[in-house]
């Protein structure tokens, strides 16, 4: 899995890669130019008029500067504003690649850029290397680029500049507002917190060639997760198999009026694999699950969850479950659990429940139940990160913070962030079909870490694949339904 540094730490990734492979970080910056205009060229963009390009005096703007070159050589018409006083505090690739830059490429001060006679901003001005509060003219610089704002597309080069790499905003007045940010060889973790969502858009991770194992080399405990990494984690079964090893799993889930999401979870569960999926749910409501789903089955009273590979609780549970009945199931529970909505609201007003969860069990909050949870309204995800990763230590539970890029603290210590998803997922119900997709890997004998992470990038998945049918028309339905082209995507039978 690819690990996420830190700022810092990418002087001595470039270092380690160059001593071992003998590149130099000339020809990474060149291979990072590449990777940037190999993205635009699939892009099949149609611009009027010129692309600006910013370029600042560290490596950030060296990477500007050797994409105006190769952009100018594939025919498109770019014009350079530098954003530094003199060449003499260029780093030393920044001015290898100013000289390399075909003459017939203006190159003015960043203080004559008049937006109008443009069509698209590249923004190379600040990356990795910004330390400490922007100087004034910087700020003034990134004013400069936002004037664009509203009259075309703004790139950004690794980082929207003024945004440091691994901290979090609270104010975001003077960073530029990206409308892509296509960063180099892993996602820097500010790229991943939502309330940076407005400045970061959409987010492009471009390989530079630079290996998994030569991140793994260096500290840190955060990862991000791609399609590779999930495929291997996944049970295979056999021609003998039967629905036994399939998993049999348990869904408390479901109200009076808040069926849909004991439906929701209960086909996920299926479409995931499980093999017999049953619900616990209010009597007076078995006709409404019998024939939405008939292949689930239903129980009215307290099980025994010896029962069960796995059980589900909480979408549209309701709050009414007495603290002795939850404590008692808790308790007399070893199969883990998958903990959802209600049941999240529930431990929130009982927290001296937490420590009787079974270890390994997996707590899905989103933004608002994790205020709840952990009992402070957070604006900062380094914040809720920090917090989230001491509660899964602490208790051996493993959490996913759920929203774009949804973070995944384990129980070993690592925060493992998601790359599959899309905005169209941001509809009702959604959230109760992970739990059915998570439930259901549980119960075919996944290892929580791997039912987890598995599940997490299959529900992004599908509702990727949801997304590009039915857009912001999709529904969870549709995300169910994609379930199978998930699997079929990844090539797992
Ligand atoms: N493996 C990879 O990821 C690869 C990374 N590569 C690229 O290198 C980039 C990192 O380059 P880097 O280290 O040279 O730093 P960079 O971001 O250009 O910033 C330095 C500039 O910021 C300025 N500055 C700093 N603080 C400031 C402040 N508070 N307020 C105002 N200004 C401030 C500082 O000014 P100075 O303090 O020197 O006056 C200097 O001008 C990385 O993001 C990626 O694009 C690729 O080329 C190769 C592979
Ligand atoms: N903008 C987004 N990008 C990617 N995934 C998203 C986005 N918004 C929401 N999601 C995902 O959709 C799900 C919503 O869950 P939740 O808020 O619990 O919904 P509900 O309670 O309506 O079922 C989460 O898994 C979350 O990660
Ligand atoms: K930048």
């Amino acid at each position: 899995m690819l690990k996420i540094l830190s700022g810092n730490q990418v002087k001595i990734l470039d270092l380690n890669h160059q001593q071992e492979l003998g590149i130099s970080s000339l020809e990474l910056m060149e291979k990072s130019a590449h990777s940037f205009v190999e993205w635009w060229a699939g892009q099949s963009f149609q611009f009027e008029k010129a692309v600006a390009i910013f370029v600042g005096s560290g490596n950030n703007g060296g990477d500007g500067l050797a994409i105006a070159r190769l952009l100018s050589k594939g025919g498109i018409n770019v014009n350079v504003f530098t954003c530094f006083d003199s060449e003499d505090k260029l780093s030393p690739d920044t001015s290898t690649n100013l000289n390399l830059l075909p003459a017939g490429i203006p190159v003015e001060s960043w203080t004559l850029f008049d937006s109008s006679r443009y069509s698209a901003v590249i923004d190379s001005f600040l990356g990795v290397g910004l330390r400490g509060e922007l100087r004034p003219k910087a700020i003034s610089i990134i004013e400069k680029i936002n004037s664009f704002l509203g009259k075309g597309p703004i790139y950004s080069v690794d980082l929207p500049s003024g945004l440091p790499s691994d901290e979090s905003l609270s104010n975001l007045t003077p960073v530029v507002s990206a409308s892509f940010t296509l960063t180099f060889s892993f996602p820097k973790l500010s790229l991943l917190f939502p309330e940076h969502a407005s400045v970061v858009g959409e987010l492009v991770l471009l390989d530079i060639g630079i290996p998994d194992e030569s991140h793994e080399r260096l500290e840190g405990e955060n990862y991000y997760l791609q399609k590779k990494d999930v495929i291997p984690l996944h049970r295979r079964f056999h021609r003998f198999s039967h629905k036994g090893d399939f998993g049999k799993v348990l869904i408390w889930a479901g109200q009076k009026g808040k069926m849909g999401a004991a439906i929701l979870a209960a086909k996920a569960a299926l479409r995931t694999g499980s093999g017999l999926v049953t619900l616990q749910i209010p009597e007076s409501e078995r006709q409404i699950i019998q024939i939405a789903v008939p292949e689930a089955m239903c129980v009215f009273d307290p099980v025994d969850s010896h029962d069960f590979d796995a059980i589900a609780l909480g979408p549209g549970l309701g709050q009414k479950i007495s603290v002795e009945v939850l404590s008692s199931f808790f308790t007399s529970t070893h199969c883990p659990l998958v903990i959802d909505a209600d049941g999240l609201n529930l431990l929130a007003s009982h927290p001296e429940l937490i420590a009787k969860i079974p270890k390994g069990s997996i707590l899905t909050p989103h933004l608002g139940e994790f205020s709840r949870l952990f009992g402070t309204t957070y604006s900062s995800h380094l914040d809720r990160i920090k917090v989230g990763r001491e509660f899964c230590l602490k208790y051996e539970l493993n959490l996913v913070i759920k929203g774009a890029n949804s973070a995944i603290c384990l129980a070993d210590g690592r925060v493992i962030f998601n790359s599959s998803g899309t905005k169209h997922m941001a509809t009702g119900g959604v959230g109760d079909v992970l739990s059915g997709i998570l439930v259901s890997f549980l119960g075919q004998g996944y290892s929580p870490i791997s039912a987890v992470l598995c599940g997490v990038y299959h529900h992004g998945l599908a509702g990727e694949i949801a997304g590009s049918d039915y857009g912001r028309s999709m529904i969870a339905t549709d995300l169910v339904e994609a379930i199978p082209e998930s699997f079929l995507a990844l090539d797992i039978d």
